[in-house]
């Protein structure tokens, strides 16, 4: 379980995030929304270790991550996609994948891991020998994820895994999600611009304004009023 206390992130003197709580337990997949630039993708980054927050706490399952470095979070569980993906493009889909163990305490390479990939994404099996960076951006959003998925992260974090993709992708891609929740040992973050995706695939919801969480709830009862007054321009 994921648990944010009181956390305050600057950039600079810029206040971004300045009392951020919540907590995200695994089966679940919570969306954190939002209008842009109100701090989404910062929290995600402090979640990860790569901003170091001015105050508050980020533990994972009881453990004290705050002071730890975006590798030891890695090794502590966390897996994070982040926002354009962050794929080798000369690599190819394969070598891309071998990376995903790197982040391992043991990062001997698990082929039974590499299959259960391949088996998730069947496109990744199709293109395991081609460049990465010839694949489609949904194609590549995939290989994104199960980079990250062959480390059986307990929290994974999403950063906007629609952004520029097609459609019938982001469907597939919806319904892994769904799937990872439902298998009951991984907590999910999903941050997402496009509501009907993010609506449609997390049981949970976060809104994030003035650099805090200002409304949680099921997502089953969002309703438009919530978006009127949270997300609208
Ligand atoms: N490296 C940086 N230096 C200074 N300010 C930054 C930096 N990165 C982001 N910001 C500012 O911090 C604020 C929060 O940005 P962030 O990307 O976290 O928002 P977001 O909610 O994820 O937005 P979006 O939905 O557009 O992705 C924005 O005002 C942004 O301009």
């Amino acid at each position: 379980m994921l648990v944010i206390e009181d956390l305050a992130v600057y950039y600079e003197e810029s206040c971004i995030l300045s009392q951020v709580s919540l907590d995200v337990a695994p089966g679940r997949v919570s969306c954190l929304l939002g209008r842009n630039g109100v701090g989404k993708t910062t929290l995600l980054k402090a979640i990860m270790g790569v901003l170091k927050p001015r105050r508050g706490k980020v533990t994972l399952d009881g453990a004290d991550l705050t002071a730890r470095s975006p590798s030891d979070r890695a090794r502590a569980g966390i897996g994070y996609v982040p926002q354009g993906r962050g794929i080798f493009p000369y690599l190819t889909v394969r070598e891309n994948l071998l990376m995903g163990f790197e982040a391992k305490s043991d990062p001997t390479p698990s082929p039974a891991a590499l299959d259960e990939m391949m088996e998730m994404f069947p496109i990744l099996k199709k293109f395991h020998a081609r460049a990465a960076g010839t694949l489609s951006g949904g194609q590549q959003q995939q290989l994104s994820l199960a980079r990250v998925l062959l480390r059986k992260p307990k929290l994974l974090l999403l950063d906007e895994p629609t952004e520029g993709i097609q459609p019938s992708i982001m469907q597939e891609i919806g319904e892994v999600i769904k799937g990872l929740g439902k298998k009951g040992d991984m907590a999910i973050l999903l941050v997402e611009q496009f509501l009907d995706f993010a609506l449609s695939t997390a049981s949970e919801y976060f809104i994030m304004d003035n650099g805090g969480i200002v409304r949680r709830g099921s997502v089953a009862e969002f309703d438009d009023e919530i978006a009127r007054e949270f997300l609208a321009v």
